[in-house]
């Protein structure tokens, strides 16, 4: 055996420099680089081994270790899985910045590699500077903060464990059904630590994505049910994305007169010109998808989880005699809702499924429905298109304060509504452009009105819905398809929540584009509360008043000057006509932009035919609460219990 001597912190980088994952055949690089923010923790092991000799492996510096690892996420989700950045922290509050970012990955099935630094495995020093230190056990570091936000957890306390713990770091990483935030904590100490490595765990590893197909027996279930199905309908969820399986799925529905919603994550796997696309479903669903979910009699679910959006707090699906079947290439989530299961990878299993059902002569009994449907919600759109502040402005959204509409107006001179800036948006930027989002009103927005036929260009984190998401996944975004526009659509709360790897976009020369909705506050969450008989409770950007309430003004910030300073493009954009202007002047510009967008308060969209489940007082003085409580309670009636 030979082996090589280096340090833990040098292997570790060689091995990340030699593994690849092949899928149908086409052989990609796994690793790109590795986001740092140096730190004593891990600035003279792994910074050491970087700056000797980092292989191929690119080098990036983040502003916080949150934004870095949300860039990194995006990176792997815009590369659909099939490459990623690694991360590595300092110790104590670094390590911690990134564990937000790990729950995020995970939620979403997304490959993130992390790579805290950790406290002394000797112990001599102790306690190092941000160490932890806890009374009843010496094993605990920030690190176990992690586990349960990951999917596979490691501390390499020897050098030698780096071997073990990287392999199972590559096999989570790259399995579909697995995959999610990986963490391997690296003691400041074993980082610098020696140890004969042998040449076999350096060699080219290259880790087969395959696609498995379900057993026969589970097929035949699955068959058997749509052919007793007069109505079915498909959830296109995001693990369609991720087999690319869209085509399959659009035939399949062509081929047997299948209408198909989207969820969050599946959105723009399928053309939304396909003939039998609804579009955005669930909570955040729009009329032509509920409508045709709430009658269907089977529901096909390819590639989700099932969350609450997406099945409407599980009260979406009216018919009594609705039946679930789950393709997945997990079997926990085929698990869900009772379903007919068939455990294996979306495109595989629609292409047995198709032969299968039209050997049978299969064909569902739709005959208008669809195309009334989506009549009914394009007419809809028309509406959203054109909704403007005039003498006939009525705001979208009811329960509100009643000053904030005219105060806003008059702070800020901006008058767009949210409908028809997105709908303006859509036709002005490039076709293939790519938009993020994440969190806030505008996910809402954009599933029920957002169409493209570009695959893969709609990024939406909707599994966690972390505020702060949206700036940085745009860099991510931008890495994986520097070819593309990339448009980070953001509310004003999320942006003041992070937006540091702005700053990084400018450092590395990759252009984003940031949409900011600027409505003075916690606009969804705001109509959430006050839909609900709670009073306007610290959701308006408002100044502490006389009375110690936080109900003075609303607070004008002034973003594009904010942005403008870190050496950003930025517009402002008060009417749909100077919105026009700055998005194309926007697309002529080499750096990062940022249209500072004042959006109208409660002129986005709400809910059609659907029931989002939140908790409800059951006792107070109110009487709006009360009204809130009992509607919340007739609606659990509707609903499945699990
Ligand atoms: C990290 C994080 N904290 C809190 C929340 C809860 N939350 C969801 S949306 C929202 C307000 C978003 O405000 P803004 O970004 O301005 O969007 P708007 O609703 O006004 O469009 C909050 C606080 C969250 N999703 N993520
Ligand atoms: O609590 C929330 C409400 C949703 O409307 C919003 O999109 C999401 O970000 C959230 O966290
Ligand atoms: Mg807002």
């Amino acid at each position: 055996m030979t082996t090589q001597r280096m340090t833990m912190a040098q292997a570790l980088v060689k091995f990340l420099d030699n593994q690849y994952v092949s899928f149908d055949g086409v052989e990609t690089k796994f690793v790109e680089g590795i986001f740092t923010i140096f730190g004593h923790g891990i600035v003279l092991g792994l910074g050491q081994a970087l700056d000797e000799d980092p292989g191929q492996l690119k080098v990036l510096q983040g502003r916080n270790e949150q934004g870095m690892a949300h860039v990194a996420t995006a990176f792997g989700k815009q590369n659909n899985r099939r490459k990623i950045i690694a991360c590595a922290s300092s110790i104590g509050p670094g390590a911690a910045n990134m564990v937000t970012a790990a729950a995020t990955a995970t939620v979403n099935n997304l490959p993130l590699l992390l790579l805290p630094g950790d406290t002394f495995a000797t112990r001599q020093p102790d306690p190092v500077l941000q160490q932890i230190e806890q009374p009843f056990s010496m094993t605990i570091t920030t690190n176990d903060a992690f586990k349960p936000v990951c999917k596979y957890w490691d501390r390499v306390s020897r050098p030698e464990q780096l071997m073990s713990a990287m392999i199972n770091a590559m096999r989570v990483l790259t399995d579909p059904a697995e995959t999610g935030a990986v963490c391997v904590a690296i003691p400041q100490d074993v980082q610098g630590e020696s140890f004969d490595y042998p040449d076999y765990f350096f060699k080219k590893r290259v880790h087969k994505i395959t696609r498995p197909t379900p057993v026969s027996d589970e097929l035949e279930d699955v068959i058997q049910a749509i052919m007793n199905s007069k109505h079915p309908m498909v959830i296109c969820g995001g693990g369609v994305r991720y087999s690319e399986a869209g085509e399959t799925l659009e035939q399949f529905c062509e081929t047997f007169n299948i209408p198909f919603g989207e969820t969050q994550g599946g959105k723009s796997a399928c053309k939304s010109s396909s003939p039998y696309c609804l579009g955005g479903m669930g909570v955040t669903g729009n009329l032509a998808a509920n409508t045709i979910a709430e009658k269907a009699d089977l529901i096909i679910a390819v590639g989700t989880r099932l969350s609450d959006f997406t099945t409407g707090s599980k009260a979406l699906f009216q018919n009594p005699d609705v039946k679930f079947i789950s393709i997945n290439a997990s079997r926990f989530q085929a698990y869900k809702v009772d379903s007919i299961k068939a455990v294996g990878d979306a495109k595989a299993t629609l292409i047995g499924l198709t032969a299968a059902l039209q050997e049978k002569g299969y064909k569902s009994a739709y005959q208008n429905e669809i195309k009334e449907a989506k009549a009914a919600w394009d007419k809809e759109m028309k509406w959203f298109a054109e909704y403007a502040y005039d003498e006939n402005f009525k705001p979208i959204v009811e329960s509100r304060e009643p000053k904030s509409i005219d105060e806003f107006i008059a702070l800020t001179g901006g008058t767009i509504t949210q409908t028809s800036a997105l709908c303006l948006i859509r036709e002005t930027i490039d076709k293939d452009a790519i938009i993020v989002g994440a969190s806030g009103s505008l996910p809402g927005c954009l599933q029920r009105m957002w169409a493209t036929d570009k695959r893969d260009s709609y990024h939406m984190e909707y599994g966690y819905s972390c505020m702060g998401y949206e700036v940085a996944a745009s860099l991510g975004a931008k890495l994986a398809s520097p070819d593309q526009e990339v448009y980070a659509m953001t509310g004003d709360g999320s942006y003041l929540m992070l937006h540091t790897e702005l700053v990084t976009s400018l450092q590395e020369g990759k252009k984003i584009n940031v949409l900011l909705f600027d409505n003075c506050g916690f606009g969804c969450i705001n109509n959430l509360e006050m839909s609900n008989g709670v009073g306007n409770l610290a959701t308006e950007f408002r100044y502490r008043d006389e009375d110690n309430q936080l109900l003075g003004g609303l607070m004008p910030i002034d973003f594009a000057k904010s942005a403008a300073g870190y050496g950003v493009k930025t517009y402002t954009a008060k009417t749909l006509e100077e919105l026009k202007v700055a998005l194309e002047d926007a697309k002529k510009q080499t750096v990062s932009t940022l249209i500072d967008i004042k959006v109208l308060p409660k002129t986005m969209t709400e809910g059609y035919k659907s029931w989002w489940h939140c908790g409800i007082a059951s006792t107070s003085a109110k009487d709006s609460i009360k009204i809130a409580y009992e509607s919340k309670e007739a609606n659990l009636k509707k609903a499945r219990l699990y």
